[in-house]
């Protein structure tokens, strides 16, 4: 399983053009991330790399378990396969909504500690944000970017 879901991810990273991947569970706010960012301020086109990111809705304790799992099973399928210092962007979404996990719960109940310790040379960040009003995208992007500039 992990396989034929992992291939996709790995084929991003083979193409020409540089890509930031946004991924993960359903509901989460991925198309109201890129929905702000399209509709609000001009991003920079010129992207100098690859990166990851990946959405968790902060509110939702229940499928806590499952965001882990599946952000395990991808960074274990890509590892080997797309560089290492491609970093990984994780934006704690819905951050707005009373009783929400702030970045650092997130942190931890993500076990980012152990995906760190299998590849330490990865960058790691947790930005708290609300696809709602655009809180925190650009500063995600931002980190992201700022990594890709040191690559
Ligand atoms: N309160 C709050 N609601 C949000 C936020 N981001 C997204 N939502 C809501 O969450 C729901 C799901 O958002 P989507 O952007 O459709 O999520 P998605 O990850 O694209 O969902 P799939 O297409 O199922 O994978 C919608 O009702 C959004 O309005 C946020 O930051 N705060």
């Amino acid at each position: 399983m992990g396989t034929t879901l992992g291939k996709p991810f790995v084929g991003l990273f083979q193409e020409t053009e540089p890509r930031i991947v946004l991924f993960g569970l359903p509901g989460t706010g991925k198309s109201s991330i890129l929905h702000k960012l399209k509709t609000g301020e001009v991003l920079s086109t010129n992207m100098p790399t690859v990166g990851f990111v990946y959405v968790v809705d902060t509110k939702d304790r229940e499928r806590m378990e499952e965001t882990k799992s599946f952000l395990h099973m991808v960074m274990d399928e890509i590892q080997g396969n797309v560089p290492d210092n491609v970093a990984v962007l994780v934006y704690a979404n819905k951050h707005e909504v009373p009783g929400a996990m702030t970045a650092y719960e997130i942190s931890n109940e993500l076990d980012l500690a152990s995906l760190r310790q299998k590849n330490w040379q990865r960058n790691w960040h947790v930005q708290s944000s609300c696809a709602l009003s655009g809180d925190g995208l650009h500063e995600g992007l931002d980190w992201l970017l700022k990594n890709a500039e040191r690559m």
